[in-house]
């Protein structure tokens, strides 16, 4: 019998509701957390100061995670923080909660009030990291903090992974806490990171907010074209500069988009679990793929998000050329950030790229390249998942309706793929497409309700994942 029918979630043993107090404290903590610029350029430019003024604050705001004593606090890549929380029974498999300190740079043009200011107003906390990810973060640990206060100790161990270099690789924070539980043997039952939302406003007609909880993400390919010409005087250019073949070049590529791979992926999953929140007849249309695929995926291209769910796509990020105004520069270079559907491939992605520019002039340089992530289950037997369900449905009781999908962004998550085939990204909030804008946007910003709600949602979540038991016990070291 699945976990599904057991009837769950027991009742957390320990009430979720948080005194004015613990209230105020916790905004503020997140306040304190937003106003260090912890900002990730590049791999090799990061803001170590933040960095470590951040695991300052994290041990100050929350001193009984650090003291207690069956936790264990390892600082890796010397920024990133692995929480090692031993439960009391060895028998059930650990899980983990990931988050991540560093965020986009965020310059101060038409924010609202600076981004690094963690200023409070209209009932929202303002500020880089507000959405992505310190909200989480933060609430993972404040979670951890108030079950601690109360006594609580976990049935259940789970690792609480903090990257600090999510935003340009993970290669310093997550890899590494990756390798060092591969090396400890650590096996997991599942994994929660960010990624997916209570999606509301998305869908035309869907006046319903609906729960998705990603199941894989896109692949990615960062390419750098290249074009290299002779270089000389403006005053008698040649027929076609490095810059006017590159721009031409990736014009092509932006007017050209990839095929449209509707039909393979979860996205079909996706659609018909969705299908009974819509009226008539789109509810009929979306439990009918066989025949109306077509009619739902030309639907689906017409909206930019919606687009992302269905092809590959592909995004002019950088283009660089010229050193003088009175001079044909010999080079020009471009950036494409290339987001891969699950049912293509990196090799696949990258001829259909060299068909489309078709112009041996133009150089491709592959910066970093990664496949599509494996599904991870969602079925009735699936712990992580169902754990998340039965917690949004508590949390949220106005959301009827869970389904997996897929990130089209990507998470540090996906450097634990030796560890788990159980990977979760899901963020327990709302959100709107203005919000979603705000994500690597301006004026991001989260409501201090749903800030706390996302603290609740964590505090239950632990509980909830102590309630459950699995069949065959045997040993877990950790
Ligand atoms: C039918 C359903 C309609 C669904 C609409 C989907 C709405 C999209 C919802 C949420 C997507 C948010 C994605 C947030 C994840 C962001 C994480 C992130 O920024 N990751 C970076 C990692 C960069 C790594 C360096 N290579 C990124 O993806 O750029
Ligand atoms: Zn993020
Ligand atoms: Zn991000």
């Amino acid at each position: 019998k699945g976990l599904k029918g057991q009837g769950h979630p027991r009742a957390p043993q320990i009430s979720s509701q948080f005194s004015p107090g613990e209230r105020f404290a916790m905004k503020e903590a997140l306040k304190g957390a937003i106003r260090i610029p912890t900002v990730s350029f590049s791999p090799e430019n990061v803001n170590a100061t933040a960095l470590a003024e951040f695991g300052e604050y994290i041990r100050t705001v929350f001193p009984t995670v650090f003291k207690t004593s069956f936790i264990r606090h390892e600082v890796i890549g010397e920024y990133s923080h692995l929480l090692t929380v031993r439960g009391s029974d060895p028998s059930l498999q650990p899980y983990m909660l990931m988050a991540h300190s560093d965020v986009v740079p965020a310059p101060d043009e038409g924010w609202e009030v600076p981004p690094f200011s963690g200023l409070e107003g209209d009932g929202f906390i303002h500020g880089r990291g507000t959405l992505d990810n310190k909200n989480s973060l933060m609430a993972i640990l404040q979670a951890l903090e108030l079950l601690l206060n109360r006594n609580y100790i976990p049935r259940r161990s789970f690792f609480i992974a903090l990257g600090h270099d999510e935003e340009v690789s993970g290669q310093n924070g997550a890899q590494k806490i990756s390798a060092l539980l591969q090396a400890r043997d650590i096996k997991l039952a599942f994994i929660v990171d960010e990624g997916n939302f209570i999606l509301d406003g998305f869908i035309p007609h869907l006046k319903k907010p609906f729960a998705m909880i990603a199941v894989s993400e896109k692949g990615s390919i960062n390419l750098r074209l290249e074009v290299n010409m002779t270089p000389g005087h403006s005053s008698a250019p040649p027929k076609e500069t490095s810059i006017g073949i590159l721009a031409a070049a990736v014009s092509r590529l932006e007017q050209t988009p990839m095929p449209n791979m509707f039909g393979s992926g979860p996205l079909k999953m996706t659609l018909q679990e969705l299908a009974h929140e819509f009226s008539f007849p789109a509810n009929i249309i979306l439990s009918n793929l066989w025949l109306f695929g077509p009619l739902v995926s030309r639907l689906m291209e017409r909206n930019y998000i919606t687009n992302a769910l269905v092809r590959t796509t592909t995004a002019l990020t950088m283009f660089n050329a010229g050193v003088k105004v009175n001079v044909i520069p010999p080079v020009a270079q471009a950036i494409i950030n290339i987001r891969i559907h699950p049912a293509q491939t990196v090799q696949e992605v990258l001829d259909l790229v060299k068909n489309i520019v078709a112009d041996n002039r133009v150089q491709f340089h592959v910066l970093t390249a990664f496949d599509p992530l494996p599904v991870s289950p969602s079925d009735h037997q699936a712990l992580g998942y169902q754990l998340l369900r039965q917690t949004i449905q508590s949390i949220f009781p106005e959301v009827s309706t869970v389904v997996p999908g897929i990130c089209i962004g990507n998470t540090d998550s996906r450097h634990y793929t030796n560890l788990t085939t159980s990977i979760y990204r899901f963020n327990p909030l709302y959100l709107h497409p203005q919000s979603f804008r705000s994500i690597h946007g301006i004026n991001e910003k989260i409501s201090v309700p749903a800030y706390e709600t996302q603290v609740k949602f964590i505090f239950e979540f632990i509980q909830n994942a102590d309630a459950d038991q699995e069949p065959a016990p045997h040993q877990h070291e950790l």
